[in-house]
């Protein structure tokens, strides 16, 4: 797969590339450097390139808000993994939402699950709201989709897992009846990863991902990404991406791109951790309930058997512990090697009370009737030994226990 040296009108901007999902991520991108030979690109701090002649670069970069080469290189993995023709890399996983979101005329209408990441919520209840585009929520899209759709109705958005319920959509029931209207669909797969879930191939029309969790994977990058197939998509998105300006920069690139060699290898580690995890939550009597893509019992474990990579659950668990916010508080307290911090998808084990901290700005009403109660506890787990975290989470929540007796 090659990145098409210069613009030709028809052909996509990435080939698709048919590689394993290893070779994929390892080789896709990284062409050696042509002058030195350099198996890993060099990184092009330089935000500005010479011109021959007025309006004539002398190579393919004119400034770096438009193109870079590390932007390229890592659009151009993400392309790969994602099974897309197409990829813009953004300074957040917000600004990704944010610029696709402007790409919509004022007055239009947005359908959204409900359980989303607060500050996807943020931006379309406070942000999105004040530029005129209405996004309406919905807590069983499948069923309720085709009666929200409206005249002006552009976008369906879909989190599959949900943050933080872990709740699962099928991609392909709700592109379905999107498309019979005209509609396109979006999918947020940061909570699976590329390395689990391609949500392209079951009817989405873009997929976007924080790179700041599973692709970068080390909690040192903020970055967002889009991938799709749409040429026409194509030029909205990147004249978007040039006049808003919320471009990562060349090093963060250069770090994802690094990242992302060994997605599959994390994402494999993190989820048999998180198995091993959610079969011990699954029993203890001190858990009200466990929500985990991998266990037989998760009421959609259909659809991870229809669109998850070997049906897997992935890295992200979200749990209640029985005592209410005192418990879950204290829960993250007595931990010892889950941090209590916000984000997810990186090599170190995290946990976090959604309704206090990423979903704290979601009205209470609102958050209960997805299911982020007061003692949901979220864990991001990570690539440590399994029996060191599953006997962490043992530990706390017997110290809970025992600080409530
Ligand atoms: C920071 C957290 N979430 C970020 C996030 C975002 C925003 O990504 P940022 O790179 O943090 O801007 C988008 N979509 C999902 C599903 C997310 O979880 C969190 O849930 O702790």
């Amino acid at each position: 797969m090659t990145i098409a040296t210069l613009p030709i009108e028809d052909a996509p901007r990435f080939q698709k590339d048919t590689r394993g999902f290893a070779t994929r991520a390892v080789q896709a991108g990284a062409p050696h450097d042509p002058v030195t030979g350099a198996v890993i690109a060099p990184i092009s701090l330089s935000t500005t390139y010479a011109q021959t002649s007025l309006g004539n670069p002398v190579g393919l970069y004119e400034y770096t808000r438009s193109s870079n080469p590390n932007r390229d290189h890592f659009e151009h993995a993400v392309a790969a993994l994602e099974n897309a023709n197409y990829a813009l890399a953004f300074s957040s996983g917000s600004a990704t939402t944010a610029t696709i979101l402007q790409s919509l005329p004022t007055g239009s209408h947005v359908i959204s699950i409900s359980d989303v990441y607060g500050g996807t919520h943020r931006y379309f209840t406070k942000v999105a709201a004040a530029h005129g585009i209405r996004v309406t929520f919905t807590g069983a899209i499948e069923v309720d989709a085709r009666a929200m759709i409206e005249e002006n109705t552009k976008l369906i958005w879909i989190e599959t897992p949900s943050n933080p319920t872990l709740s699962l959509v099928d991609i392909q029931a709700v592109a379905d009846v999107a498309h019979e209207h005209g509609i396109m669909v979006v999918v947020d797969n940061t909570f699976l990863s590329p390395y689990i879930q391609n949500p392209l191939d079951h009817g989405a029309d873009i997929v976007i991902h924080s790179v700041t969790k599973y692709i970068n994977g080390h909690s040192d990058v903020l970055m967002g990404v889009a991938a799709y197939n749409s040429s026409e998509l194509n030029d909205t998105l990147t004249f978007l991406q040039n006049a808003i300006g919320a471009v990562p920069s060349p090093f963060d690139c250069w770090l994802a791109h690094r990242g992302l060699k060994t997605l599959h290898l994390r994402v494999k580690a993190a989820n048999e951790n998180a198995m091993a995890i959610a079969q011990f939550l699954e029993v203890s009597p001190h858990v009200l309930a466990v929500n985990y893509p991998g266990l037989s019992s998760h009421p959609q474990r259909k659809v991870a058997i229809k669109q998850h990579r070997k049906a897997m659950g992935g890295g992200m668990i979200s749990f209640r512990i029985r005592g209410g916010l005192k418990a879950a508080e204290r829960f993250c307290k007595e931990t010892k090697i889950f941090t209590l911090a916000e984000s997810l998808g990186g090599v170190e084990s995290l946990c976090e009370v959604p309704a206090s901290m990423t979903h704290a700005g979601i009205p209470v009403a609102a958050r209960e009737k997805s299911g982020v109660f007061d003692d949901l506890i979220r864990l991001s787990v990570g690539i440590e030994d399994a029996d060191d975290l599953v006997d962490d989470i043992s530990g706390a929540i017997t110290r809970v226990v025992d600080s409530l007796v």
